[in-house]
């Protein structure tokens, strides 16, 4: 069942932004992956929103997974889908493989990583690592330590997730464990994409990342 990898370059720092208008600035600071969660939207807004989104992230070449709606993504061709452990499991998982989508699962504990494993995706997320700020989770952290211990035994690119911002961000690229630092509140300011915050964390990843 493998799912495409996500090619050469490591995944990097990895915004998951709830409108398509963060999109431009934060590619122009220099990310090359990025993620659309919308919460808000339904219907003919949301598919716009995401049309949108994968325009702008094919202008740039980013590597762009659309966050749940799997159908809207298929439908236009996004780079990726990022699945939780129970969408994962109502998704037609098969029809995402064929359309050659990359695929992106969450995990929080063992079990989920072996759950997420049978999928042979093309990353797998680990978190909360830290408490997380932009989601209430029932999930402790899971620190630095489990996210390297954990992610020795995955064969897959992982990224971790949750509480990570300018402040935290050497401790976990330090771990070399994950591809990718995927975090929502890192690369803002308020609710605007902050270019500094977003360099400051690349040039750290760039520094001390795989
Ligand atoms: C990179 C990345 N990791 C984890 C998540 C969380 O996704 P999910 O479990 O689907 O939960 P919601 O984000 O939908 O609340 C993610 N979106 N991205
Ligand atoms: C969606 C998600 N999944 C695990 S933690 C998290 C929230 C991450 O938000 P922040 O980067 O602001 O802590
Ligand atoms: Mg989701």
């Amino acid at each position: 069942m493998r799912f495409p990898d996500c090619g050469d370059r490591p995944i990097g720092i990895y915004p998951v932004v709830d409108r398509t208008e963060k999109l431009r600035p934060l590619y122009e600071c220099g990310i090359t992956t990025a993620q659309l969660r919308i919460k808000d939207m339904q219907g003919m807004e949301l598919e716009n929103e995401i049309v949108e989104a994968i325009k702008v992230s094919r202008e740039f070449d980013v590597r762009f997974f659309v966050n749940d709606y799997w159908e809207l993504a298929v439908k236009h061709q996004a780079y990726g889908i990022h699945l939780g452990q129970e969408d994962i499991q109502e998704a037609d998982v098969q029809a995402i493989l064929d359309a050659g989508i990359r695929l992106g699962i969450s995990t929080h504990t063992p079990k989920e990583i072996d759950i997420a494993l049978g999928f042979e995706p093309s990353y797998l997320a680990i978190g909360p690592v830290f408490e997380p700020i932009s989601k209430e989770l029932t999930y402790d952290p899971v620190g630095i330590d489990l996210l390297k211990r954990w992610a020795e035994h995955v064969e897959y690119p992982v990224v971790a997730i949750g509480g990570i911002t300018i402040d935290n961000i050497k401790e976990v690229a330090q771990t070399k464990a994950a591809s990718g630092i995927a975090m929502i509140s890192g690369v803002l300011e308020g609710n605007n994409v902050s270019k500094e915050k977003t360099g400051a964390l690349i040039g750290v990843f760039e520094a001390y990342g795989i």
